[in-house]
């Protein structure tokens, strides 16, 4: 019989997928036998070879999990196909697991979609191991809390330009969250101010993150992993889109990592004014080092910098108008406990803080009502056994922030967003901080959180004194109604 087309692609099909479904269940049965009869954490009941991927809501899976939750207890065990999760929804085991007993929870996953993609330049996602630990200890000697109260002025000034930038451009809020978050973490990485519009290097961040997130979705990340040849298949093949948007994303990356690192060591060698920054700094450290440490202390120092990570600060930014504009009565309260406390004639400064406590209120209340990383991964590098559950090595666990923010016993009506809820009745701030959760545990914990949580309070409270929130009118004057959606990826 002669081989037609149909049957010779089914043929090249199902030799890829007969090695996949293979290995699959070879891990599987390895599992197994590690667990030396030691249950796993509770869970919903997979089905063969699929798990629980079918009734996981691939769009917003902490719903799911948060469901699971409800039926299965605190620490669940998840099977997507292969891949085995644990989740931690609870903040006790998070810090028993991921503080306590950190050498063995400080990994991350493999992902398949990260270097792809050119995620893997930015150390957030690096395994556990010397890389990292350079990398973190780099980026931990500028970012530390007493370093990070150096750039307090320059993030009081840059969160001033950003108001004056949204009163002459109020449609364009978006893009100056982006740039005021990008400037303070740029200022301080490589001593870079960007232009307040239009500047070149927020914009190699800003098309990176929108060619990163918008393609690194988990289907994405579990179609790599089964099928890595769609890497290399040619772009006129059906099926290359994926590798063509991992090249697009890529390529930004690797401008987001060298244009400003170069910007820094043309400023080193022209510059007569002396230039100050983590990158120059370090470049001037490794002077003294030999290959091949000196090249693998370079490639350290371009991952630290990164300034990706800005976009938490920016999408906590997004979440907070969102909420000004729902809740009306929020914005119009700080401003009156602005007033009151500053008077009319000037605006907040950080030393302000301790006295304006509904407008930290505020700021708890954005992190919490919607966490900007609802899902954390990280991966256990040796087994464990824990609450008398086997924790099988290698395997993805994640502490769900999500669940955490909605505990109905410790938020009620959790879905609203109530500043008042971390206020006493006397109107002074409760013990309750969601900063003890929305920055990560252990070893991995958010180490920008300094400078990132003064960059939001400062814009937060520089905004309150100066704008009111409202929705867009059209033409006729009347409200632009709008859904808000948020976009699912590895952050929101
Ligand atoms: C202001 C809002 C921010 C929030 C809510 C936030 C949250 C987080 C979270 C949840 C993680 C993962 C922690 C874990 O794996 O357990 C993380 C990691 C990280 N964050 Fe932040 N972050 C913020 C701002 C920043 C800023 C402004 C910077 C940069 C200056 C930054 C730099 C990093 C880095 C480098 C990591 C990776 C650390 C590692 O893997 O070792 N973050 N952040």
């Amino acid at each position: 019989m002669p081989i037609t087309i149909a049957s010779a692609t089914c043929l090249t099909l199902l030799v890829p997928v007969s090695v996949v479904i293979l290995d699959i269940l070879r891990r599987l049965v390895r599992r197994r036998r590690e667990r030396k009869g030691l249950p796993l954490p509770p869970g919903p009941t997979p089905v063969p070879l699929l798990g629980n991927v079918l009734s996981l809501d691939t769009d917003a899976p902490w719903k799911t999990y948060t469901e699971w939750q409800t039926k299965y207890g605190d620490v669940l065990y998840v099977r997507l196909l292969d891949e085995e999760v644990i989740v931690l929804n609870s903040q006790s085991d998070a810090v028993e697991l991921l503080e306590k007993r950190s050498k063995i929870y400080s990994d991350r996953p493999f992902i398949a979609t990260i270097d792809p993609y050119g995620l893997g330049y930015t150390f957030g996602f690096a395994r556990y191991g010397d890389h990292w630990r350079l990398c973190r200890r780099i980026f931990h000697q500028t970012f530390r809390a007493n370093a990070a109260l150096v750039f307090r002025p320059m993030q009081l000034r840059t969160a001033r330009q950003m108001v004056v930038n949204m009163i002459d451009q109020p449609d364009q809020y978006a893009f100056h969250y982006s740039t005021f978050a990008a400037a303070v973490v740029m200022s301080a990485a490589y001593d870079y101010e960007p232009g307040p519009r239009d500047d070149p290097i927020v914009h190699i961040l800003d098309s990176f993150l929108r060619a990163s997130m918008s393609a690194a979705t988990a289907e994405k990340a579990v179609l790599l992993k089964m099928f890595p040849f769609l890497l290399r298949i040619p772009d006129w093949f059906p099926g290359s889109s994926i590798k063509r948007e991992a090249r697009t994303s890529s390529e930004w990356a690797v401008k987001m990592m060298e244009t400003p690192y170069k910007y820094v060591q043309k400023q080193m060698e022209s510059s007569r004014d002396p230039t100050f920054s983590m990158v120059s700094d370090h470049i001037t450290r490794m002077r003294k080092y030999d290959e091949p440490y000196c090249s693998a202390y370079t490639t350290a120092l371009k991952h630290a910098s990164v300034t990706a990570f800005h976009w938490y600060t920016s999408s906590l930014l997004m979440t907070f108008t969102l909420a000004m504009v729902e809740n009306p009565h929020v914005w119009k309260r700080a401003q009156a406990e602005i007033d009151a406390v500053l008077g009319m004639n000037r605006l907040p400064e950080y030393d302000d803080r301790p006295s304006l406590p509904y407008v930290e209120a505020i700021l708890r209340e954005t992190t919490r009502w919607q966490p900007v990383t609802p899902l954390v991964p990280h991966a256990t590098s040796s087994s464990d056994i824990y609450k008398s559950f086997h924790i099988p090595k290698g395997i993805f666990h994640s502490q769900l922030c999500r669940a955490m923010s909605r505990n109905e016993a410790r938020y009620p009506n959790g879905d609203q967003f109530i500043p008042e809820r971390f206020l006493t009745v006397e109107g002074t701030l409760t013990d309750d901080d969601p900063a003890e959760y929305v920055f990560g545990f252990g070893r991995r914990i958010c180490p920008g959180r300094h400078a990132g949580d003064a960059s939001l309070w400062i814009s937060i409270a520089t905004m309150l004194a100066t704008l009111e929130f409202n929705l867009a009118k059209d033409a006729e004057g009347k409200d632009v109604a709008f859904k808000p959606a948020y976009a699912s990826g590895l952050t929101r």
